[in-house]
């Protein structure tokens, strides 16, 4: 259900939603002695966002996985409304951990909206879902064998999900730990470029039998090593080309579905840490307009450190040590257990702070960081329940310590799920979305830049356009999403100033306050 904003900012017409819309930010310079030229720059922009919302398929990557499963089977347990008995009575289905389906915009401090009625947006009851793994398990076993979801609820999606069955994949055991190999039995053969054909073969016939009208195709497969990045192989979208019709061994799998998903004009998100996006990937979504996004679902310890780290360092409080454990005994922990994977999700895992403590020059000098390790080990016990142990040592005034240690139990794979369907749910909506200066003509609207970092709420290494800036911190992220909802309404950004409350002839008792030659009276009595 879509709210309407009744104000003279807004036009809705049966195919748009046009907002006119004047964004303020500051452009500066530093001179020494401390002086700073600064210039507000005041762009008069107009949003136009598409009301029609299309029929989506999500084809996923690793569909018979953890996440992969146990997204298909929440959205079939949502859509019929599906409940199940626990020890403690009766749990209905819901969409806890999603933005999009759980969570609330502030219009006024009494009116709040859920943030998908801002918009149109695609019902997660109507996805159509499809997918690929090296596994041939069906959905349904794969789901059974992941044991995420309870048993009661299980036991009511298993004739929905028995049907489904995924597709054969592109599988290169360089990629991914040796202790995978057992799971491959569903790989496609041939060359990367007879592969990459199949896979555009599989896209384009789900897209006929299902009459969809958009796919969007999202990694959740197994964490790869990352790739070498090699001048003449990956480097630019022709020489990418080139190497795959070589067969160049060093272009991963998942690089590999990213330009089969690309050249079919499919949006493709990487919900893992490795580094997909090559450079010559990246230029090719460029070169299209194709969006892309990622990397790796922030989920758990990092999104509760994008927080913590956030709020330490903008307190003026130095976190000079950062441990972050974890145990767990997935799949996707048996495959961390290789130290090739596991590097590549310590690097998304560490990167994390780095904007936060870039801000703060009073704090940390040119350079320095705080100590910071991640651990993760594979203990095939605890299943999808992560333990993560933190521990935050910060120096704080006069020489005194801080440490804060937290404990974090979870299923890791019911944190990851939502932020599937956000990922597919946002990205679908921003593709919309497109902007103009307000003096140009309507045939001068521009999309959104195809690597979206507005999505980076919901990565641990958010992926930005080349030259720009890599924003971390959750709610400045959350509240770039927000805002541009917002303004594509015509409401103005949520700057939390509440002048209103704090100015008196902008009070509510002061609204027929009409200023007389006597200043306001002063709180002196002046
Ligand atoms: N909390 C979380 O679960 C979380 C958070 C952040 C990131 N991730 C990342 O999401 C990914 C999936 O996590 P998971 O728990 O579902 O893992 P999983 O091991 O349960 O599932 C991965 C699936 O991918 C399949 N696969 C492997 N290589 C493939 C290929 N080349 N093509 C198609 N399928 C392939 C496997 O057979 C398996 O079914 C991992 O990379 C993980 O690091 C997970
Ligand atoms: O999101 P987060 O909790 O920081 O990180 C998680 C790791 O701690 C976990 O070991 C791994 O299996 C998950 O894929 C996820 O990446």
């Amino acid at each position: 259900m879509e709210i309407t904003v009744n104000s003279p900012n807004v036009k809705y017409s049966d195919k748009y939603v046009e907002a006119k819309y004047d964004y303020q930010y500051t452009k500066a310079e530093k001179f020494d002695l401390g002086k700073i030229l600064a210039t507000n720059i005041t762009e008069k922009l107009i949003f136009r966002t598409e009301r029609k919302v299309p029929k989506l398929g999500v084809m996923l990557i690793g569909w018979g996985g953890n996440n992969g499963s146990t997204f298909t089977a929440a959205c079939i347990a949502n859509r019929l409304n599906l409940s199940w008995p626990t020890k403690k009575g009766t749990q209905a289905s819901n969409w806890y951990g999603s933005i999009t389906q759980a969570s609330t915009i502030k219009i006024t401090d009494e009116i709040f909206v859920p943030l998908s009625h801002i918009l149109p947006t695609v019902n997660p009851d109507d996805l159509v879902i499809d997918g690929w793994d090296i596994n041939s398990k069906t959905i349904a076993d794969a789901m059974e064998c992941n044991q995420v979801l309870d048993y009661g609820l299980q036991q009511q999606l298993k004739p929905h999900l028995e049907t489904m069955k995924p597709r054969a994949a592109i599988f290169n055991q360089d990629f991914i730990a040796e202790n995978q190999k057992s799971r491959a039995d569903n790989v496609l053969s041939g060359s990367n470029m007879d592969q990459v054909n199949q896979v555009i073969n599989d896209i384009n016939e789900f897209k006929a039998a299902t009459n969809v009208d958009k796919v969007i195709v999202l990694w959740t497969a197994n964490t790869e090593r990352f790739s070498d990045i090699l001048p003449g192989v990956n480097d630019t979208s022709e020489n990418l080309k080139k190497a795959i019709k070589e067969g160049h061994s060093e272009i991963s799998p998942s690089t590999l579905f990213g330009y089969a998903s690309i050249l079919t004009g499919c949006t493709y998100i990487n919900g893992s840490p490795q580094n997909t996006f090559v450079p010559g990937l990246i230029e090719l979504a460029e070169e299209k307009g194709v969006f892309i996004a990622g990397d790796d679902f922030k989920s758990g310890q990092t999104k509760l450190k994008s927080v913590l780290v956030d709020f330490l360092v903008s307190a003026g409080i130095k976190p000079v040590s950062i441990v972050s454990y974890n145990h767990l005994g997935n799949n996707d922990g048996k495959n961390l257990s290789a130290p090739a994977q596991f590097r590549s999700k310590e690097i998304s895992k560490s990167n994390v702070v780095d904007d936060m403590v870039a801000s703060n020059n009073l704090l940390y000098k040119p350079g320095e960081k705080p100590d910071h390790v991640v651990v993760i080990k594979y203990v095939p016990y605890v299943g999808d329940s992560k333990r993560a142990l933190d521990e935050y040592t910060s120096e704080i005034m006069m020489g005194g310590l801080n440490t804060i240690v937290v404990h974090n139990t979870c299923e890791d794979s019911l944190l990851a799920t939502p932020l599937i369907l956000d990922l597919v749910i946002l990205a679908e909506l921003f593709s919309r979305i497109q902007v103009k200066k307000a003096e140009w003509s309507d045939e001068e609207y521009f999309n959104l830049h195809p690597v979206m970092s507005v999505l980076s709420y919901l990565c641990k290494a958010p992926l930005v356009p080349d030259g720009t800036p890599v924003v971390n911190a959750l709610f400045k992220q959350k509240s770039c999403i927000e805002n541009i909802l917002r303004a594509c309404v015509g409401l103005p950004p949520e700057i939390n100033m509440q002048l209103e409350y704090k100015v008196p002839f902008l009070m509510r008792e002061y609204q027929e306050y009409q200023p007389k030659t006597k200043k306001t009276k002063l709180s002196n009595g002046q």
